[in-house]
């Protein structure tokens, strides 16, 4: 018997409508996070702190007014919008999802709000419309991180702990909700909201203003997609509400970490994203990056292959410096994943969940509706055999890759083996399974 809630969820299944058709379909995102922690990145007073770049107010203990005081130096001069959407473009990203406020407050946008933003910085101008304008002239949409959590603003708690601490982030609350309005009526383009930094009690305490938020950024723009992280239900319960419906439009709890492509396969039945950084765990600009393990390009190509084979967008990181110069490791990842998905953009693009059971040598992806299941191969097994399990009345025609056709044997009913002859391999190999309805072609095995 489902419990009665006012802040569950608003409904059921998933989205059909254009937006989300469309939001789904981008399958690749670019995240950036960019703000006043890419200055010091991880360093103070010559100490380099290993945790997360973004959180080296907290690492380092540093005063707000010391802290806040950073905005006089920002002045990032190598900041070229332009530049960077076109990277993002030649990586095959068909979004990017911005920090508009990360949990030390600063906007990057001249918000009416409050000044600790972009305009009264040295550099003054409106980052997050030149980025909008350069990403959109590209044919990248463009979605809006904000972090609910906000060490800089005087009324944020962390809990509820006495009426002074109502009354306060009730003031916060009505903050949030206005920089909010004020996002989505000044940028119009931005097609979703990325919500951070709710997991704290006083947001769980108030349910209520998270559903608000989204019926309001939904009224302001019909077709607007919100995560399920901004959200609490009437008991606290976040991202699914206490009858275990997903709240939001999409799932997003996965960060840093990818769904497991055989127990977790519920996840296919809703939509989710990803994101993930390319150090162990830095989202913000780190001065050292040998303090972690660096993933690779191929690292984070599976990643993106193994989300698409599961229904799920992956948003990959990238943390520009204070002066808006990328790294060259994340520059040599875009160059390389862009090289791979200019061939093979295709097979993750409006692709999605195959239904077929995930097997060793790597993944399964589908286009929408489509006959075709694609292959992405990561392992050459030493059989040389690539073993498919076909589901319902199905059965394989082909196996080809560009030009070039591997041996289809069928070795039980609905079993197969791709005779799968490449040499070395240096990077994926994609093999498209051309099917048919094995009703309506003999059937070698009874
Ligand atoms: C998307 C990512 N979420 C932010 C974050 C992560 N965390 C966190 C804090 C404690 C434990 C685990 C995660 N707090 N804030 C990171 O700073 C980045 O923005």
């Amino acid at each position: 018997q489902p419990v009665p809630l006012r802040y569950g969820a608003q409904y059921t299944g998933m989205r059909t409508d254009e937006a989300m058709q469309q939001w789904r379909s981008h399958r690749f995102g670019q995240f950036i996070h960019w703000g006043l922690y890419a200055i010091p990145g991880g360093v103070w007073n010559g100490k380099t702190y290993n945790y997360a770049a973004e959180f080296l107010k907290s690492s380092a203990r540093i005063p707000t007014a010391t802290w806040d005081s950073l905005m006089y130096q920002f002045n990032p001069r190598e900041f070229d919008a332009r530049a960077w959407a076109k990277m993002a473009k030649q990586m095959g990203a068909r979004y990017m999802t911005i920090t508009t406020k990360h949990h030390e407050g600063f906007c990057l946008w001249p918000t009416k709000f409050t000044d600790f933003n972009i305009s009264n910085t040295p550099f003054r101008r409106d980052i997050l419309k030149e980025l909008v304008d350069a990403y959109n002239a590209e044919g990248i949409d463009v979605n809006f991180y904000y972090s609910v959590l906000d060490w800089h603003h005087p009324d944020w708690r962390y809990d509820i702990k006495s009426p002074e601490d109502s009354v306060a982030f009730r003031r916060f609350l009505d903050f949030a909700g206005n920089q909010l309005k004020e996002l989505a009526t000044n940028y119009p383009t931005v097609k979703a909201f990325w919500f951070d930094g709710t997991w704290d009690s006083s947001i769980k305490k108030n349910g209520w203003w998270t559903l608000e938020a989204e019926q309001m950024l939904k009224s302001v723009r019909p077709g607007m997609i919100v995560n399920s992280r901004l959200r609490a239900d009437d008991f606290g319960k976040r991202h699914f509400d206490s009858n275990n419906q997903l709240m939001g439009d999409y799932e997003s709890g996965y960060e840093r970490r990818l769904p497991n492509p055989v127990k977790d396969l519920q996840v296919t039945k809703w939509d989710w994203e990803a994101c993930m950084t390319v150090p162990e765990n830095q989202w913000g600009y780190h001065r050292d990056w040998t303090v972690s393990h660096v993933k690779s390009p191929l690292e984070l190509l599976e990643m993106l292959v193994h989300a698409t084979s599961m229904g799920g967008n992956f948003l990959l990181n990238f943390g520009p410096d204070g002066n808006g110069g990328f790294r060259n490791e994340e520059r040599h990842i875009a160059q390389f994943i862009g090289k791979w998905m200019e061939k093979n953009g295709p097979v993750i693009w409006d692709c999605g969940y195959a239904g077929w059971e995930k097997q060793d040598w790597g993944y399964f992806t589908r286009k929408n509706g489509s006959a075709h299941v694609n292959m992405i191969v990561f392992n050459k097994p030493v059989s040389g055999l690539l073993k498919v399990k076909v589901k319902g009345d199905v059965k394989i025609l082909s196996a080809k890759a560009g030009g070039k056709a591997y041996r289809v044997e069928e070795i039980a009913k609905n079993e197969y083996f791709i005779h799968f002859t490449d040499r070395k391999m240096t990077e994926p190999r994609v093999i498209v399974l051309e099917t048919a309805k094995a009703s309506e072609a003999a059937d070698k095995y009874q």
